[in-house]
Parts: C-alpha cells; sequence; structure tokens
C-alpha cells in the first residue's frame, strides 16, 4: 500500500473520477496531498501517515468573504507544487462528501468539519450514555452528507449492558436501514465486527459524546496507544475531554481513521432533510386531517393517534418535533445570512453606480 493511500487516498490506481483526473492533469507538477489541519493561518497537510508540514496556500482562502465551503478542510484532498519553505498548495481537488454544522454566533455561520469521508461510527455507550435521541440528532446530521453513518453501541461487556433493549429503541433507525453493531471497545475480536467498513482507501470519523468510548475504539483499531483515554469521573461514566487534535490516523486495515472534535457540539445547519431522517414519521403524517398539521394538538392528528396505538415511539416523534424545530430555525438564520450578503452586495454596487456618476469612471 502506498504512503498516500494509507491516508485515504480513494482510488487504488489512477484516479477514475473525471474531476479528479482533470485538476490533477491540470498542474502537472504537483501532488497530492490531504489537509490534516485547518488553523487561521493556514493548513497542515500529510502525503504519508507520520509525516507533515504547513504548505503555503492560496490567498483567496484567506479572506473573509471566501465561503466556508471553498477553502480547505480536514480530510480534504489538495495540490502541493514545491518542497520545503517552497511549498504551496495550488489548488483544491472536488469532494465527495462533507460533514457540516451549523455554528451559532453573531453572525451565522457553517462549519465543515471534515471531508471525503466514508463512513461515520456514531459511537453511544450502553450505559448511562445511551440515549436513542442524541444517536437521531447525529444521523440527521450526517444526512445529505454523502457519509454512511454506522451506529456503533460500545460497553456491551458491562453488567447491565441490555442490547437487545437499546436495538429495540433503535429499531426505527434499523429499519431506515442503518447499521447498528454491539461491541466491547477494549476487545480486538469483538471490534472486528466493524471490518465491513474497514477497507483499503477508506476514510472513517467516531462521533459521539464524551466518555461514549471513542478513544478506546480508536485504539483497538489502530492495534497502539494512539489516543489518551478518559478517566471515568467518580458516578457518572463520562470520560475526560482528553482528544486535542486533530490527525490522520492509519489503521492496520488500510482504512484512515480521521480524529475531529468538531462533532461535539451538535447543531442542524438549516440544510437537514428531516423528512427523509424521519421518514417513518413523515410517511403517517401524510394521513393528518390537516396537511400543515404539527402533530400537536390538532384534530385528525395520524401522528398522535400512532404513537398511542404504540406504532410510533413518543420519544422519537418528540424528538423529530424538537428536531423539525431547530433545522426551522437554522434554516430562517441561513436565509436571513444569505438576503443580508445579497443586500450588501447591492448597496455596494449602488454606491459604486453613483460615485461613477459623481465622479466619473475611472
Ligand atoms: N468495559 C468497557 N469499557 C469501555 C468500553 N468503551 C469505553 N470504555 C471505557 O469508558 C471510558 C471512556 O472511554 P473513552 O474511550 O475515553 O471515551 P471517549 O469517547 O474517547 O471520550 P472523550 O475522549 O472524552 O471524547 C474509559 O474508561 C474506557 O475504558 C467498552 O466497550 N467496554
Ligand atoms: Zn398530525
Amino acid at each position: 500500500m502506498t504512503p498516500l493511500r494509507a491516508i485515504g487516498w480513494p482510488f487504488a490506481g489512477p484516479p477514475t473520477d473525471p474531476a479528479w483526473a482533470q485538476a490533477i492533469a491540470a498542474h502537472p507538477s504537483a501532488r497530492p496531498a490531504r489537509v490534516t489541519e485547518q488553523h487561521r493561518s493556514g493548513y497542515v497537510v500529510a502525503e504519508s501517515p507520520d509525516e507533515s508540514y504547513s504548505p503555503e496556500s492560496l490567498p483567496e482562502w484567506q479572506r473573509a468573504k471566501c465561503p466556508p465551503e471553498s477553502r480547505p478542510a480536514v480530510g480534504d484532498w489538495v495540490l502541493v507544487e514545491g518542497e520545503g519553505k517552497a511549498a504551496r498548495i495550488v489548488a483544491l481537488l472536488p469532494r465527495f462528501s462533507a460533514i457540516k454544522r451549523g455554528a451559532a454566533g453573531e453572525h451565522y455561520k457553517q462549519q465543515l468539519i471534515a471531508a471525503n469521508i466514508d463512513t461515520a461510527f456514531v459511537v453511544c455507550g450502553l450505559d448511562a450514555d445511551f440515549n436513542p435521541r442524541r444517536i437521531e440528532r447525529y444521523l440527521l446530521l450526517l444526512s445529505g452528507s454523502g457519509v454512511q453513518p454506522v451506529v456503533v453501541l460500545t460497553k456491551a461487556d458491562k453488567d447491565g449492558a441490555d442490547v437487545d433493549a437499546a436495538m429495540e429503541s433503535l429499531s426505527a433507525t434499523l429499519a431506515q436501514g442503518v447499521a447498528v453493531v454491539a461491541v466491547n471497545a477494549k476487545d480486538r475480536a469483538s471490534v472486528d465486527a466493524l471490518s465491513p467498513w474497514l477497507g483499503e482507501g477508506r476514510s472513517v470519523v467516531l462521533v459521539g459524546s464524551s466518555g461514549a468510548g471513542k478513544s478506546t475504539l480508536t485504539n483497538t483499531l489502530l492495534g497502539t496507544e494512539k489516543m489518551k483515554t478518559g478517566a471515568v469521573r467518580e458516578g457518572d461514566d463520562r470520560g475526560r475531554h482528553t482528544t486535542t487534535h486533530r490527525a490522520l490516523l492509519a489503521m492496520p486495515s488500510g482504512t484512515c481513521l480521521i480524529d475531529t472534535p468538531g462533532m461535539r457540539e451538535l447543531k442542524p445547519t438549516g440544510e437537514e432533510d428531516v423528512a427523509e431522517s424521519f421518514a417513518d414519521i413523515e410517511a403517517i403524517a401524510a394521513q393528518c386531517r390537516f396537511r400543515d398539521c404539527s402533530h400537536q394538538r390538532e384534530p385528525g392528528c395520524a401522528v398522535r393517534a400512532a404513537v398511542e396505538r404504540g406504532d410510533l415511539d413518543a420519544g422519537r416523534v418528540a424528538n423529530f418535533l424538537k428536531l423539525r424545530d431547530e433545522v426551522a430555525a437554522a434554516s430562517d438564520q441561513l436565509a436571513t445570512r444569505l438576503a443580508q450578503k445579497a443586500d450588501a452586495r447591492v448597496q455596494g454596487k449602488a454606491l459604486n453606480k453613483r460615485l461613477d456618476e459623481k465622479y466619473g469612471k475611472h
């Protein structure tokens, strides 16, 4: 396996994707590298699992006006020219998947957390950490990203871990075709159950709350102690936050594991398709008396009736309503932000026109 392949290069031979082949042909003296870190001042890239460096980046990526999706993120492939201090990124290769999240603040923004990921292991412990609602939230955030989600339930070996009950509470998720695998993250043989998603040249991320077992699983998958695991605080089973950097880790299976702390905060971007993520509920909602039924108090609500019959899980429905509102709010913010931007552009143009009229074209 080539060093590039070990960090997730998606092709066994020459690039079969025409857009990639074209970009590479346009820069004959450049070589591919993968972004491992993104900083305010620039990027760190790698061409092998063991070495990384900071090439000069394209000046347009530093501009505030540059939309976040147009600049590289962790996991992106770029083309680099020159060696040592003269190394510079000359192009960003097209991405085939992108995990985004909404970042609230004074200005609404979207953040690109990771690019070119094949599989996201949504890690959740079968202990006090177990929360189907949080899993649904992760799945919604991953919907439309191009990344395949796989739910990994850790701590299956622990006393009190009830795999059957967990599977039952995730039945709607399973029915959507999402794989759910229960493992002991400390045990090599048990973690082998994840091998269908660990082929050569593939890239995976682990997401999940603190203490879920991400570092433990990472160490077992790598066969080494690359990640420090959090010491569990007395009483609450939650590990400390020990993941401090972003990195590409090459696994013996030939899969590249991308460590991104960015998935801790789970804010929707406003672009998620709630109807698709909760297709089971949407299908029943088609039978509500009112087309715009909010499934709260309306008469003839098929969703509430299904909950009463036991056909729909009340917790899942409540989570659907909550996430639907969150996505709608984020989507409004996104629309406002885009309108403001368009407005600023129009005003800028109008001002230039007035100045041109007053002082003549220069
Ligand atoms: N018995 C058992 N313990 C586990 C398993 N997975 C994780 N643990 C324990 O749970 C604790 C937390 O695991 P970590 O791997 O540190 O969790 P994390 O998700 O990396 O946490 P952060 O680094 O805070 O995000 C550690 O004490 C692990 O040993 C498992 O499958 N079985
Ligand atoms: Zn309804």
